[in-house]
């Protein structure tokens, strides 16, 4: 039987490796988190508290589900994504760090979604699950400088989730990011986000940019939009009659992203018709920032959800 250490504050933790059902990492009398087998490649964390129920997948660092008590899901997850750390997992909160986008020769997104992070505390109180896990970089081959990501999460009728990066190197480094958020929604041409409107935007599809965002925005794919916006957005779902409200910090832009019926259909790892059951609004700077020697930066989201 194979087995993972879990570092959890100054404890190590041996937690084996089971082939099926699930292993207690920890409980309280306000709930558990156990850790899940999902095959020989991936396992995730179970947590069930008494404000929510959510997963999370190390590989990633990858928050794939969040359900406060009295709502359906939160976030959308691929019937069809990679279960086996071989590509990004298709749904949740795939972390896009640290590049935004397509760079030469390179993946999409950056790494951070395609590592596996440490578990380094776990708490489970009384108001919520929270739960710190990080990421440090080894000299990455196109990637200059090394930094550490701790993304600090707390589960509960709210759910809170922050990023921060740590230059350890002694130069400057660049950076763009996104928290990708797959919010599920009753069907995107229902969900709404008010807050668009009035926003410059850029629209990748197009080529187009510096436009002005004059009428109400919906999910409807193709989208793939690049809002110049700073504020909180509501996703407004007139079929669910729910609203997702997110608060965001030290993000300077929106990118609403669906494929369409079309695109979508050429991708291997969304199931089908699964485009109509989304909206990716995520929390961005997909312009190059720079962090400086042994600086550190923080963005963060949190997210409600209250029906209408
Ligand atoms: O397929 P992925 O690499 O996960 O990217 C999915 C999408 O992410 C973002 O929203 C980008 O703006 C899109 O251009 C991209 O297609």
């Amino acid at each position: 039987m194979m087995s993972v250490n879990y570092k959890i504050g100054m404890k190590t933790m041996v937690v084996q490796l089971v082939t099926e059902g699930k292993e207690l990492i920890s409980e309280s009398e306000y709930g558990t988190v156990r850790q899940q087998f999902v095959n020989d490649q991936l396992t995730y964390l179970t947590i069930s508290h008494r404000l929510c129920e959510a997963k999370l997948s190390l590989f990633g660092g990858q928050v794939l589900s969040w359900q406060p008590n009295g709502q359906q899901e939160v976030f959308w997850l691929s019937r069809k994504s990679a279960f086996d750390q071989s590509r990004p997992i298709r749904g949740g909160i795939p972390i896009c760090w640290p590049w935004f986008g397509l760079l030469v020769n390179e993946s999409s997104h950056g790494f951070a979604r395609n590592s596996v992070w440490q578990l380094s505390d776990l708490k489970i109180g009384p108001d919520a699950v929270n739960i710190i896990i990080t990421l440090d970089t080894t000299e990455h081959p196109k990637w200059k400088g090394n930094f550490r990501l701790t993304q600090t999460l707390s589960f509960s009728d709210v759910f809170t989730q922050s990023m921060m990066m740590e230059n350890l190197s002694a130069q400057p480094l660049n950076l763009s990011f996104a928290l990708h958020s797959y919010f599920k929604v009753s069907h995107p041409e229902n969900a709404t986000i008010p807050a668009l409107v009035g926003s410059s935007f850029e629209n990748k599809i197009a080529g187009t940019k510096q436009i002005k965002q004059l009428e109400p925005v919906n999910g409807l794919g193709p989208i793939d939009n690049i809002y110049y916006n700073s504020k909180s957005a509501t996703i407004i779902d007139k079929g669910w009659d729910r609203a997702i409200e997110i608060n965001k910090s030290n993000a300077s832009q929106w990118v609403l992203w669906n494929p369409g019926s079309i695109t979508a259909s050429s991708m291997d790892d969304v199931h089908q018709h699964g485009e109509q059951e989304f909206v990716c609004l995520e929390a961005a700077n997909t312009q190059w920032l720079s962090l400086e020697a042994n600086g550190a930066l923080t963005v963060g989201q949190e997210i409600k959800v209250y029906n209408l």
